[in-house]
């Protein structure tokens, strides 16, 4: 295994099933002319010719190679960076473990709960606030967290309000389409307005749901959000619970785990360009460096808002050339941890729509008194300028210097383009269930497109991802 988790040798002695022979015995030839027209790039042993072709390897790729390996078939990954993950990214910051990317999951995640127990990974919970900073007529005010969240569930409760009847079964969100196409049009912003509230509590609430549309509220469907209510249970705190259990080893372990017992093999630093579907059955599969390789079925695990950089032949059907247009993963999606001096409590601040920092979450105290924060910052903070980060910080928390800071800026990521998916108003009827069928030998996966804890959640790109494999197991025959 590499530093990174992934399974780095092809075991000469894996098994091999017998269509795999079959398969390879006619892809010999054909991997002997790519090896010699790609010499120089590609290592003349190595084999170009696989049973299945995974492109990505976060969550729903690990777990598609993960499952295509298991019924016997040779897996290849092909990804782009040189670490497994994607979206996940276990890292460090001052001196201790922190998620760059995804953090938590929560009770009910079935996927999730399943996987950690069949690797014997056990889970803690997160730092519970201690108090809580909110928007108030003036600016800000402190309130015990019992209240603030109390408040926050009762807004909510109101926001979400007939969500329990249109998404009665919230892991098949097309369960009473009928119920959906205005609740689907609408945005985030526009069911607020819809509410008559104060503007004070208008603020209590898009200081939240701009967060998850990382960007302006109107951006991001009101049906996305309220699925996920649903899928906690419908209430706020059950909404929070998503947010709430770690597992030991970072968020990262379990796919280590993953891929650790797996034959499937990762190729690193492989970013794919272009997929071609041949007549001859095989799809050809290309990486930037110019080495092709082959396979009957290829899974494409990257996010949606990748695949506009990926040249498909013959291009990609109306629905899913439609979603790469418009995104799925949200703009702005920046995650800043801090570390900070003269805050002597764990505190939760939120902050209206349009603020540099618009939600702050406590995390760990250190030995030396100084606290650990997460951050969500919004669109108009420049993370690069330390005094900027320093007076959004001061802008909710006053009494806080920030000593260092991390940020990472999902929506500028070459293999991101995007952070966590919320849809936007009408994909949820326009892209479903369509973007989740097979275009030929090729099949999707990805949290971005799953049916029940979809865009923001692990959960989510668990499901795709054995959803695509048994799709390109029956292709694959
Ligand atoms: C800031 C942030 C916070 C989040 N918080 C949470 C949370 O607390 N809990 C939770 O459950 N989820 C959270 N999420 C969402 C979660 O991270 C994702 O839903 C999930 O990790 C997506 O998995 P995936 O496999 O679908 O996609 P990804 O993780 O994006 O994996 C896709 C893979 O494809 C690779 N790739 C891209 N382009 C190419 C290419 N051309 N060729 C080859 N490989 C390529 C990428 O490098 C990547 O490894 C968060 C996401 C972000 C950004």
């Amino acid at each position: 295994m590499n530093r990174h988790g992934g399974n780095d040798a092809l075991s000469s002695d894996r098994t091999v099933g017998r269509r795999s022979l079959l398969k390879a015995a006619g892809a010999t030839a054909l991997a002997s002319t790519l090896a010699a027209t790609t010499a120089g790039r590609a290592s003349a042993t190595e084999e170009l010719a696989w049973d299945a072709i995974v492109i990505g390897a976060g969550y729903a790729g690990g777990t598609a190679a993960r499952e295509l390996a298991a019924k016997g078939m040779r897996t290849l990954v092909l990804e782009a960076r040189d670490r497994i993950g994607g979206r996940i990214w276990t890292g460090s910051f001052a001196g201790e473990q922190v998620e760059i990317g995804g953090g938590w999951f929560g009770p009910g995640q079935t996927n999730v709960e399943r996987e950690l127990q069949r690797y014997n990974i056990t889970t803690s919970h997160d730092v519970a606030a201690t108090r809580a900073v909110m928007p108030s007529g003036t600016g800000f005010t402190s309130q015990a967290p019992a209240d603030a969240f109390g408040h926050l569930g009762t807004l909510f409760g109101q926001f979400y309000a007939g969500s329990e009847t249109y998404f009665e079964r919230p892991l098949e969100p097309l369960y009473r389409q009928d119920l959906l196409a205005s609740v689907d049009a609408t945005s985030l912003a526009a069911r607020l307005g819809q509410l008559g509230l104060s503007t004070t509590d208008q603020k209590w609430i898009n200081g939240s749901t701009s967060v998850f549309a990382g960007g302006p509220s109107s951006t991001g469907g009101l049906a996305g959000m309220a699925q996920w209510y649903q899928l906690a249970g419908g209430t706020y705190d059950g909404f929070l619970s998503t947010m709430s259990l770690k597992p030991a080893g970072g968020m990262i372990s379990l796919l280590q785990a993953m891929l650790a017992g797996s034959t499937a093999k990762v190729r690193y630093n492989s970013p794919v360009t272009a997929i071609t579907q041949g007549s001859t059955g095989l799809t050809t599969v290309k990486t930037a460096s110019g080495v092709s390789f082959r396979a009957p079925v290829v899974v494409v695990a990257v996010p949606v808002n990748v695949w506009r950089t990926i040249t498909f032949n013959p291009g990609l059907p109306q629905v899913h050339a439609d979603a790469a247009l418009e995104g799925v993963g949200v703009p702005t999606a920046t995650k800043i941890w801090l570390q900070v001096r003269g805050v002597s409590d764990a505190v939760y601040a939120q902050a209206p729509e349009g603020s540099p920092i618009l939600m702050m979450l406590p995390q760990k105290q250190l030995a030396d008194g100084s606290r650990l924060y997460v951050a969500f910052a919004g669109a108009g903070l420049n993370v690069a300028d330390a005094v900027a980060v320093q007076a959004a910080v001061r802008n909710l928390v006053p009494e806080a210097t920030v000593v260092t800071y991390r940020a990472m800026q999902w929506g500028k990521d070459t293999y991101t383009r995007g952070g966590w998916a919320l849809r936007k108003p009408g994909q949820l009827l326009r892209q479903l269930p369509a973007i989740q069928q097979p275009h030929g030998s090729m099949v999707f996966a990805g949290s971005d497109i799953a049916s029940g804890w979809y865009g923001a959640f692990v959960e989510g790109a668990i499901e795709s991802g054995l959803r695509a494999a048994q799709q390109a197991a029956v292709i694959a025959g």
